[in-house]
């Protein structure tokens, strides 16, 4: 997976060279160019933005520095589409992540300031996503949400397979809630058949668990998803007992 990011603020993604993402990178799972549009400016002051037409408050990002960096990043990433973060794009959920993690690489487009100049979004934009319903800075932190989504999906890049297959809105539900030593603390107690090693046991209490509150948190992800017949007797012991 080839990632190129757009950015003003190159320096925001070395978090993505920690933790799973880091791995990736190590391992050569993942790769990340940084395309900066201030070096693709050619006035002293190295001018990326300014005033929008017709008035109104703050700076867009101009065209030619961004089209230009744009370009060099599709030269080196021929076959990765230009995906540009903005509360306007499609919702960004797991089933688009398992979709993106499917490609060989994208190149994301981090805006800053008010965003961009359309005839930007109109001559190079591919995919517009949105990573939620609120307003951020800049696009550099959706990007990293995307690509550390994604990353997590690639084959090897997760210590343990399943891990990722267990992550939430893999199977559509909830995760189930986890414990870890001391087994007491402060009178509560972990559930004693997560220390039974009754594998079957286990997988059982954690799939109600994840059922359940799912039921409780997002019954709308229920809504998207049929249950198998086991499924729905444990759905139903949770509510009974949840109910009293
Ligand atoms: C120009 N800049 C405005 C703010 N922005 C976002 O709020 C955003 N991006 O992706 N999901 C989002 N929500 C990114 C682009």
């Amino acid at each position: 997976m080839r990632f190129d990011v757009v950015t003003l603020f190159p320096e925001m993604f070395e978090a993505a060279r920690l933790g799973v993402t880091g791995k990736a990178l190590d391992t050569g799972k993942a790769s990340l160019k940084l395309w900066n549009p201030r070096d693709y400016t050619d006035d002293t002051h190295r001018t990326v933005d300014d005033r929008p037409y017709g008035g109104g408050p703050g700076m867009v990002m101009m065209v030619e520095p961004l089209k230009a960096a744009l370009q060099e990043a599709k030269a080196a990433a021929p076959g990765s589409r230009v995906i540009y973060l903005t509360p306007q794009g499609q919702r960004f959920d797991q089933m688009a992540a398992r979709e993106m993690a499917a490609r060989d690489g994208m190149i994301l487009l981090a805006g800053r300031y008010e965003g961009i100049d359309e005839r930007l979004v109109d001559c190079c934009v591919d995919e517009e996503w949105s990573i939620g319903d609120y307003v951020l800075s800049g696009g550099e932190l959706a990007a990293m949400v995307i690509m550390d989504a994604v990353t997590r999906l690639l084959p090897g890049v997760l210590g343990h397979e399943d891990s990722a297959q267990q992550d939430s809105y893999m199977n559509g539900l909830l995760d189930f809630p986890q414990y870890t030593r001391p087994d007491a603390l402060e009178g509560r107690e972990v559930p004693d058949v997560l220390l039974s090693g009754n594998h079957a046991a286990i997988g059982k209490w954690r799939l109600k668990q994840a059922l359940g509150r799912t039921w409780l948190r997002r019954p709308d992800l229920l809504e998207q998803r049929e249950l198998s017949e086991e499924e729905q007797r444990l759905l139903e012991e949770f509510i009974r007992t949840h109910q009293g």
